[in-house]
């Protein structure tokens, strides 16, 4: 039957590149050239003036060389044009070099993007006759066969079957994840293969705009725009040189002022003043501010997180409050059933029986676990749906019960107030020692799933989870970064609180339902804060649209995915707290070369001035701390400094700072000690060992 041929086995893991790996450097290198155009260079305010800078250079030294009264000073034009052209080289350099990375990324993803034939169904239903059409032919609302062994053609809810699907080119994660219709796993990726059963796909994303083809985009940087942040400092820096453009230019009809005046000296050249505004503005920082940004986003990907936006990653750096579900991210997640507390007059194996009875056909861990320990306990044997003539009623977060109809008989668990109304409901009366019995199982951290049968209350089934092991420290370094946690859950008060306490969060919500989550992120949107979360269900859509930060688990729905602005391929709720760290090292990165650079700039500034206009201003002599070999060699040892220091940083901006979970103001500190006493103190050390090197190899 299957006319689809076998495919080739997709890649399982994906590469990781070093810092400067050799893979990268030299596609990095051609690409800095191919940069040099015009139009790119714009892009950069800062780098376009040493662009401009640069031709101007190149120009004079071609005129100088033309020209016998000038041709003595054409070798110092054309040193400082070089370096000048360096200092751009350079600052493309890094660019291409954080683009290569993240393009090394998307080439890995591609290689999952092939030419598939899919099974196209005529009707919806498994069984039906199917055609065999290429993938590129599908579109949104086609059905599609995929059975064992078939790569799955493109993104979709799975409408009918169950499989086992081998996730792990996506994901990098080998064990088999389970796919089925209705429900939180019923989306299914183009480019992952189905390794047992069959399933029958409902085509939900056109080719070119599957989930694939999104990550693919958004990490080659294709949709990368600047960030509101981004366009803050750019501001910020395109106002600085404006300053400094004036200061130089200014410093001509001084220079030339002064010197008539005199009657002797020499004014100031246009090399001189060119290099000297290129060691004015901010240009480490200007060359190095997309790499920071497209780095940020490798680094997303490296923890196997897609980022939709720039924006995305930028507000995880920015964000105050964490909300974080119990079960599944503070706790284990897999509620183990650990003893039952029957009612008065009820003894503890009939609670057994009937709590096994309403756990029959719940798949969640929790009903499988009742079924175990009633078997482990009481010897009682497991009961199909099928045999009773039951009808299954499963859990929702809404009602937190689930169960089954044998008839008019309904035998229900769930939480405990759930319960309650539903007894009332039936006009029964519940039990008064009930509260003491959910309460007692409350304060230990446990969850109180009370059981009843038709209107009678059978007592309590105690379902122990685990507190992750070292989520309180990190909850501990979250709160030193000025960040608030904040737990929520569906289950009681007590439960909740007793969890929040051990896991060390700093506040919690109880008994909520998905539109709690969403009104509490309102509300916490309202006093000015960014809120990020984490979710998987369609129910959590509504949240995670309206969150800052919002990430989606790959084993979600698609809804979830389309609601969410980042992707954890991973699927682990805890990852939120790896994003704001990277997140938060992004902008710390940023904000530390800034202040480098404009520390950097400022220190010039006095290393150079005295040395450059000596010549017109001999009393600048008594400034000359630096004692440097001669005028030109002071301006070139600044240009070289300069250009080299982009070189040197090209590390730091994409390795990122080193990170530390410190509160806000402390880091401001410590950021502006290192980063801006050592930018100040470098120029004057750099400049001065460049000066030694050329006087030594008699270059000036
Ligand atoms: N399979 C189930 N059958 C019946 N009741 C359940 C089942 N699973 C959970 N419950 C009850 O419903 C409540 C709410 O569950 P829900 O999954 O919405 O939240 P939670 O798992 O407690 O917290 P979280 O929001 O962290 O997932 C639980 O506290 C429990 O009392
Ligand atoms: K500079
Ligand atoms: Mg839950």
């Amino acid at each position: 039957m299957s006319q689809v041929q076998a495919l080739p086995q997709v890649a399982t893991s994906r590469k990781t590149l070093t810092l400067f790996d050799a893979s990268l450097i030299w596609p990095a290198t051609i690409d800095a050239f191919m940069k040099l155009g015009p139009r790119t260079q714009a892009r950069s305010p800062v780098m376009f003036v040493v662009y401009v800078g640069s031709i101007l250079t190149t120009l004079m030294y071609f005129r100088a060389l033309g020209d016998a009264s000038e041709r003595a000073s054409s070798g110092f034009i054309l040193a400082v044009s070089v370096w000048l052209w360096f200092t751009v080289l350079f600052a493309n350099f890094a660019e291409a070099l954080a683009e290569g990375r993240s393009k090394a990324q998307a080439a890995s993803l591609r290689g999952l993007k092939q030419t598939v034939m899919a099974k196209k169904l005529a009707t919806p239903k498994h069984g039906t006759a199917w055609l065999p059409v290429p993938g590129a032919d599908l579109r949104k609302g086609h059905t599609v066969l995929v059975e064992a062994g078939d790569v799955i053609p493109i993104d979709g809810e799975v409408i009918e079957g169950v499989a086992s699907v081998d996730e792990s080119a996506i994901t990098g994660e080998s064990a088999p994840v389970i796919r089925e219709s209705g429900g939180d796993f019923s989306a299914v990726t183009g480019g992952t293969r189905v390794l047992s059963d069959w399933l029958v796909v409902r085509v939900s994303a056109n080719p070119g705009e599957t989930f694939l083809d999104r990550m693919i985009s958004m990490v080659e940087g294709a949709k990368r725009q600047k960030t509101p942040n981004e366009i803050a400092l750019t501001i910020l820096l395109v106002a600085l040189t404006i300053v400094f453009l004036i200061v130089t230019v200014t410093l001509l009809p001084f220079s030339l002022f002064s010197v008539a005046a005199a009657g002797a000296g020499s004014p100031v050249s246009i090399t001189v003043l060119i290099a000297l505004l290129v060691c004015l503005i901010p240009t480490t920082i200007g060359a190095l501010l997309s790499s920071i940004g497209v780095a940020g986003m490798s680094r997303m990907m490296g923890a196997n997180v897609i980022a939709t936006s720039g924006r995305a990653v930028e507000a995880a750096g920015d964000v105050d409050v964490l909300l974080l579900d119990k079960t599944g991210t503070i706790t284990l997640g897999n509620r183990q059933a650990a003893g039952f507390f029957p009612a008065a007059g009820v003894t503890e194996q009939e609670l057994a029986d009937v709590a096994q009875l309403a756990s029959m056909a719940d798949e969640t861990p929790e009903g499988r676990s009742i079924v175990v320990l009633a078997k482990q306990k009481f010897n009682i044997r497991e009961r199909e749906v099928g045999s009773l003539q039951a009808v299954f009623i499963p859990f929702s977060a809404n009602t937190r019960m689930s169960g089954v109809d044998i008839g008019a008989r309904q035998v229900r668990k769930g939480a405990a107030d759930s319960v309650r109304k539903h007894v009332e409901a039936l006009g029964m009366p519940y039990p008064a020692e009930l509260g003491r019995l959910v309460d007692d199982v409350s304060r230990r951290g446990s969850t109180p799933l009370v059981v009843v049968d038709a209107g009678r209350v059978m007592g309590v089934v105690e379902l122990k989870d685990i507190v992750k092991g070292g989520i309180k420290e990190r909850f501990a370094e979250l709160r030193r970064m000025g960040i608030k946690t904040v737990m929520i859950t569906g289950d009681n008060k007590l439960t909740a609180a007793a969890i929040a306490a051990e896991a060390g969060v700093d506040d919690f919500l109880a008994e909520a339902t998905p539109e709690d989550k969403l009104k509490l992120i309102r509300d916490y949107q309202s006093q000015g804060r960014l809120v990020a979360m984490t979710g998987d269900g369609t129910n959590d859509a509504p949240a995670l649209a309206q969150a800052d930060v919002a990430v989606a688990m790959n084993s979600g729905t698609q809804a979830a995915k389309e609601a969410g602005n980042m992707v954890d391929l991973d699927s682990n709720p805890t990852k939120l707290l790896e994003i704001v760290e990277i997140g938060k090292q992004m902008l710390m990165t940023r904000g530390s070369l800034t202040t480098f650079s404009i520390a950097n700039d400022i220190a010039k500034y006095f290393a150079i001035i005295p040395a450059a206009f000596v010549g017109t201003y001999p009393q600048l002599k008594a400034l000359d701390i630096m004692r440097l070999s001669s005028p030109d060699s002071a301006i070139m040892s600044a240009v070289i400094f300069n250009a080299l220091i982009i070189i040197v940083l090209i590390p730091l901006a994409l390795k990122g700072v080193q990170y530390r979970a410190i509160g806000a103001a402390a880091l401001l500190r410590r950021n502006i000690l290192i980063y801006g006493v050592g930018g100040i103190i470098l120029p004057f050390v750099g400049i001065k060992l460049i000066d030694m090197v050329l006087s030594a190899l008699k270059l000036v």
